[in-house]
C-alpha cells in the first residue's frame, strides 16, 4: 500500500508471512449524547455511550472471524468503526501492516478498494432508483477500474457469479427477492476485487431457507477468491456454519475469542455458555435439560458495570471469600441489589409507605419488609442472608436507597465488579475472573457504577 519505493511481490508476502491481515488494537468508538448547542447552553453534560470499548483482535488472510453477541452489544459499530467508515474515538487498526486511520490519497483509495462491506438490509442498502446493473457497475465508475467499456462484461460476469441471470439487469431492485437482492449486494462488493469483507449480519433479514443459501456461496466465494471476512451475527447458527474462530462481545468488549468448534464445545465464559444455551436444541433430551438462562437486560453502554459488565446477569458471579453461600441465592441477592441501586422499585406502590411522609410508620416496617421482599426476591434465603437482606429492606422504610444499597454492598460485594477482567493473548482468551490469576481478582478497586 502506502510505500516510498517499488516493492516487490516476494517482499510483501514475506513481511505478510504470519501476520494478520487485519489487526485491531484497543479500538474505542464513543458516541456522545447530550451534545448539542442547546444542551450546551442548557449546561447538560455530554454523556459517552461506549458503544465499542477497547476492542483488540486480528484477522488473518483467509480466515472467517465470528463477531457474535446480543443487539446492541457493539457489533456493528466495531466492523463500521474498523473500515473507517466511523470515526474511532481511541485505537488503532492495521490492515495489511499499514495504521488505516493515517491513510490519505491513493493509498486511501486502495484500502477502500480492498475492504468492503455488506449491509443486514438489502432493501435499504440498495438504491431503489438504480437497475442492478447500475448498482454493481457503481463502484467500477467512482474508482475507475477498468476501460469504461469493458465494465458492463464484468457486471455480468459478477452478476452470474452471485446466481444472478444476466437477463436481469435492467430490473431494479424491488423486482427482486431478499435473497437475491444479497446477492446484488455480494455481486457490488466483489466488484473491486477486494481481499476483506465485513459481513454484518448478511442473512437476518432473510428466510430462513434462504440463509443456508446465501451462506454457501458467501463460503465458495472466499474459497475461489481468497477472500478473509469478519462475519458479525446475533445468530450462534449462522456463525458456526461458516466461522473459523469466534469473538464473543458483550457491552462494548470482546469476552472471549477462540476456534469456532473449539468455543462451541468448551465455552469458558459464562456469557458464552449463556449464548449457546439460548440457541433451540433439535434433540427433545437437549431440550428438556434445565437451562441456565440469562437474567436481566443488557445493561446501558451509557453507565456500563464496574468490573466484569456480564457480572449483573452472570449465573457463575463469584461470592466473596468466606461467604459460604449457595450460588443460585447469590445471584438472587445480587439482583436485588441491582434494583435498589438502580432504585427500581416503587416505594409509593406499597400499601405501608405512606407517600406524604416519605416514610413507613415504625409498626408497619416488618409488613413492609415481607412485601418488598416478594416483590424483589423470586427464593427463599437460608435464615443468615435473610436476615441481612431484611434489614437492607427495612432502610428503604425511610426511602434511604443509598443505605440499603450500601448494606447489601457490604455483605456482597463480589470480586467481578472491583476489576475489569482482562483477555489473555492465548489461542483461546477469555475476559472473565473465573479463569483470571487471584491477583486479578483481589486488584485494587475500579471506578464503581452506583458509588
Ligand atoms: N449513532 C449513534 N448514536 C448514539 N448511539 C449509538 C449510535 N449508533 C449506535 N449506538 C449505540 O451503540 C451501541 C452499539 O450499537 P451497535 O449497533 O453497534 O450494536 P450491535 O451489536 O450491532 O446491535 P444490532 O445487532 O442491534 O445492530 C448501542 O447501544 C447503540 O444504541
Amino acid at each position: 500500500m502506502s510505500t516510498d519505493t517499488p516493492r516487490t511481490d516476494t517482499d510483501e508476502s514475506t513481511e505478510r508471512a504470519g501476520q494478520p491481515l487485519v489487526r485491531v488494537s484497543g479500538l474505542e468508538k464513543y458516541f456522545w449524547e447530550n451534545d448539542s448547542i442547546v444542551d450546551r447552553l442548557l449546561g447538560d453534560e455530554p454523556v459517552a455511550v461506549r458503544a465499542v470499548d477497547d476492542v483488540s483482535f486480528d484477522i488473518h488472510e483467509g480466515e472467517t472471524l465470528g463477531l457474535v453477541g446480543e443487539s446492541g452489544c457493539g457489533k456493528s459499530t466495531t466492523g463500521e468503526t474498523l473500515l473507517g467508515l466511523q470515526e474511532p474515538t481511541d485505537g488503532r487498526v492495521e490492515f495489511d501492516g499499514e495504521n488505516v486511520y493515517k491513510l490519505s490519497g491513493q493509498p486511501l483509495t486502495e484500502f477502500r478498494q480492498r475492504a468492503q462491506v455488506v449491509f443486514q438490509d438489502p432493501f435499504s442498502s440498495l438504491d431503489p432508483r438504480m437497475t442492478i446493473g447500475e448498482v454493481v457497475q457503481q463502484p467500477l465508475d467512482i474508482h475507475d477500474v477498468d476501460d469504461p467499456a469493458a465494465r458492463p462484461g464484468r457486471v455480468r460476469e459478477l452478476l452470474e457469479r452471485v446466481g444472478l441471470s444476466v437477463d436481469q439487469l435492467d430490473r431494479y431492485p424491488h423486482e427482486f427477492s431478499g435473497g437475491q437482492r444479497q446477492r446484488i449486494a455480494i455481486a457490488r462488493a466483489l466488484a473491486l476485487e477486494p481481499e476483506f469483507i465485513v459481513l454484518d449480519e448478511p442473512t437476518s433479514a432473510l428466510d430462513v431457507s434462504v440463509q443456508a443459501q446465501v451462506l454457501n456461496l458467501l463460503a465458495d466465494l472466499q474459497e475461489e477468491f481468497d477472500l478473509t471476512y469478519l462475519l458479525i451475527s446475533h445468530n450462534l447458527s449462522v456463525i458456526r456454519h461458516i466461522c473459523d474462530r469466534v469473538a464473543v462481545m458483550y457491552l462494548g468488549e470482546i469476552v472471549e475469542i477462540g476456534p469456532a468448534d473449539v468455543l462451541f464445545e468448551e465455552p469458558k465464559h459464562p456469557y458464552t455458555e449463556a449464548l449457546l444455551e439460548s440457541v433451540p436444541r433439535a434433540s427433545t433430551e437437549e431440550r428438556d435439560r434445565d437451562r441456565e438462562t440469562l437474567s436481566g437486560d443488557v445493561p446501558s453502554p451509557r453507565n456500563p458495570p464496574s468490573g466484569c459488565r456480564f457480572r449483573t446477569r452472570c449465573p457463575k458471579v463469584i461470592p466473596p471469600d468466606d461467604l459460604g453461600i449457595d450460588q443460585a441465592d447469590y445471584r438472587a441477592i445480587m439482583n436485588v441489589r441491582e434494583r435498589i441501586e438502580g432504585r427500581d422499585l416503587s416505594l409509593e406502590s406499597i400499601d405501608e409507605f405512606d407517600p406524604e411522609d416519605g416514610e413507613v410508620q415504625a409498626r408497619d416496617v416488618p409488613g413492609f419488609v415481607a412485601t418488598v421482599k416478594t416483590r424483589l426476591l423470586e427464593r427463599e434465603l437460608p435464615p443468615r442472608h435473610d436476615e441481612i437482606l431484611e434489614d437492607a429492606l427495612a432502610e428503604l422504610a425511610d426511602a434511604d436507597w443509598d443505605g440499603a444499597a450500601s448494606r447489601l454492598r457490604e455483605a456482597y460485594e463480589s470480586p467481578c465488579e472491583r476489576n475489569r477482567p482482562t483477555l489473555g493473548d492465548d489461542d483461546h482468551p477469555v475476559a472473565c475472573h473465573l479463569f483470571a490469576e487471584e491477583s486479578n481478582v483481589d486488584g485494587s478497586v475500579e471506578t464503581h457504577r452506583h458509588s
